[in-house]
């Protein structure tokens, strides 16, 4: 197939590159380090400072995240980088204290919790639409769209209805984190030595300071007043327990670990739906599909957490934009032991990359990986689990998949039930990695309105929250 015909990817590197090069490259999109023999291999190896090896082959990834978990920790770089923001939070934490914490937050994520969040995604999908509808008929930037709309489910979700809660405060000091974050990972991802300067190091303390006490302000004002409705994921956490320790989060885990939600899971979900949008846009005959989909589920009201079950292709799209486009487009470990992966010797130190977004276009593993097939996920058993990995896998996969996947589906499906979405000519965003792979210059699409049919008959309506 012509390239023209296929959706945006990132062009990778065809020959070595020295140090300079490398790090120039990575400078604009860590992506660009990715040699295009790791879509056509299972591993490959390297030195640029310190040894480092790419690896995408599913046995070996099971392997790092599953059997020998404790032999390839985070590596310290992405834990140094993410510390001054989330401290020994979920995300971060290693061993025990790792442990503890997520036997004590599993049953905030468990399947009646995050269906008891819904209404909260199905009111930002509303909100969302009428946004969308209101600034039309001039194209929209679809990205910056859905960056509010999960910072609306999150910050919701995190600290409902607290009136002290300063959403924008939050917002603003996480981004200028992020900005800050993702200049140093570049240095870290490539596993340069400790000696390299690093410009980003000296992080705004200011913004975090702020960010941590309009958190821990709302966490107090939490303890004191009692939570009315339905349980948030505060509410949830603060009567989390370790089942075997019986040890609870205090006021400072309680905030690291609510912010490690609000980071981890805001923007990825994002993407997620931005990503999933511009395919749409990119593939018209797939996004009227899914639209008559949508519309035989809902008729006229927005999407439900009932719904996400019965509306499976609007699931593939995002199951498909979540290959194509991993926001966590590469995860990686420091080796502690001698190990041996695809027959190659591994030393303590060394980095492990888990490229996720070159295992998702591996030509062993998938078939035309550049193309957009969301059909490919219909039955979800035809997948080799260690192949598809925009979660992780082994007991550190992410905690809020199945909550990203919930709203994804309800903002996906009423968005797309809505409005018809088309690509704005010369405006295809580029694919980015700093810390996130994020669509560069935005997702520009015209958001023509559609009518919906009537809701069918017979069946509940789910009416949005206000
Ligand atoms: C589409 C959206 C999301 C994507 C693609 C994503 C991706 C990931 C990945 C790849 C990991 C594993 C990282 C590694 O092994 O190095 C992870 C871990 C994690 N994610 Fe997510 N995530 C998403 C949404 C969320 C949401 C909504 C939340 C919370 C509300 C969340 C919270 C976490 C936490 C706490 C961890 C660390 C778990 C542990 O180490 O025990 N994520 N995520």
């Amino acid at each position: 197939m012509h390239p023209d015909t296929l959706p945006v990817h990132v062009p990778l590197v065809r020959e070595p590159w020295g140090i300079l090069k490398s790090l120039n490259a990575a400078r604009q999109n860590v992506l660009s380090i990715i040699p295009e023999i790791a879509t056509r291999q299972p591993m490959v190896s390297g030195k640029t400072g310190k040894r480092w090896h790419m690896v995408m082959d599913p046995d070996a990834i099971k392997h790092i995240l599953l059997e020998a978990l404790d032999d390839y920790p985070k590596s310290d770089v992405t834990k140094n980088l993410l510390r001054p923001a989330i401290g020994e939070s979920l995300f971060i934490a290693e061993g025990a204290h790792w442990r503890w914490q997520r036997r004590a937050a599993a049953p905030v994520f468990s399947h009646r919790n995050v269906m008891n969040l819904a209404p909260i995604m199905t009111h930002a999908a509303e909100a969302a639409s009428a946004r969308v509808a209101a600034a039309g008929p001039r194209a929209v930037n679809m990205a910056e769209e859905m960056v509010r709309a999960t910072f609306d489910v999150i910050s919701d979700v995190t600290f409902s209805g607290d009136g002290g809660f300063d959403r924008d405060a939050v917002h603003g000091a996480i981004d200028a984190y992020i900005a800050e974050a993702g200049k140093i990972s570049l240095f870290d991802i490539l596993g340069f030595p400790d000696w390299v300067p690093r410009p980003g190091r000296m992080v705004s303390g200011a913004a975090l300071r702020e960010m941590k006490k309009v958190a821990d302000d709302a966490i107090d004002a939490r303890r004191d007043g009692s939570g009315d409705g339905v349980p948030d994921l505060l509410d949830l956490l603060l009567e989390g327990e370790d089942p075997k320790t019986k040890r609870r989060m205090d006021t400072g885990e309680l905030r690291d670990n609510l912010l490690t939600f609000i980071v981890a899971g805001h923007e990825t979900t994002a993407l997620t739906l931005a990503w999933s949008l511009y395919l749409c846009a990119f593939d018209q005959v797939v996004q009227d599909r899914a639209r008559a989909e949508a519309h035989t589920v809902l008729g006229d009201r927005a999407a439900t957490g009932d719904d996400v079950a019965r509306l499976p292709l609007v699931r593939q799209i995002v199951d498909e934009a979540l290959r194509m486009y991993p926001p966590a487009g590469i995860i990686s470990r420091t080796a502690q032991k001698h190990d041996v992966l695809c027959g190659r010797e591994v030393r303590p130190g060394d980095t492990i990359m888990i490229p996720i977004y070159a295992l998702h276009r591996n030509h062993l593993l998938w078939d035309a990986p550049d193309t957009f097939r969301p059909e490919r996920f219909a039955d979800p058993k035809a997948i080799d689990r260690y192949a598809y990995l925009p979660f992780g896998d082994g007991p550190r996969i992410c905690i809020g998949a199945s909550f990203a996947l919930q709203e994804s589906v309800i903002i996906l499906a009423t968005l797309l039930a809505r409005h018809r979405f088309t690509p704005v000519p010369g405006k295809d965003p580029r694919p980015v990695m700093i810390l996130t792979l994020r669509p560069e210059g935005g997702v520009w699409l015209e958001a023509e309105p559609v009518a919906a049919p009537a809701a069918p008959s017979g069946r509940a309506q789910g009416a949005p929250v206000t």
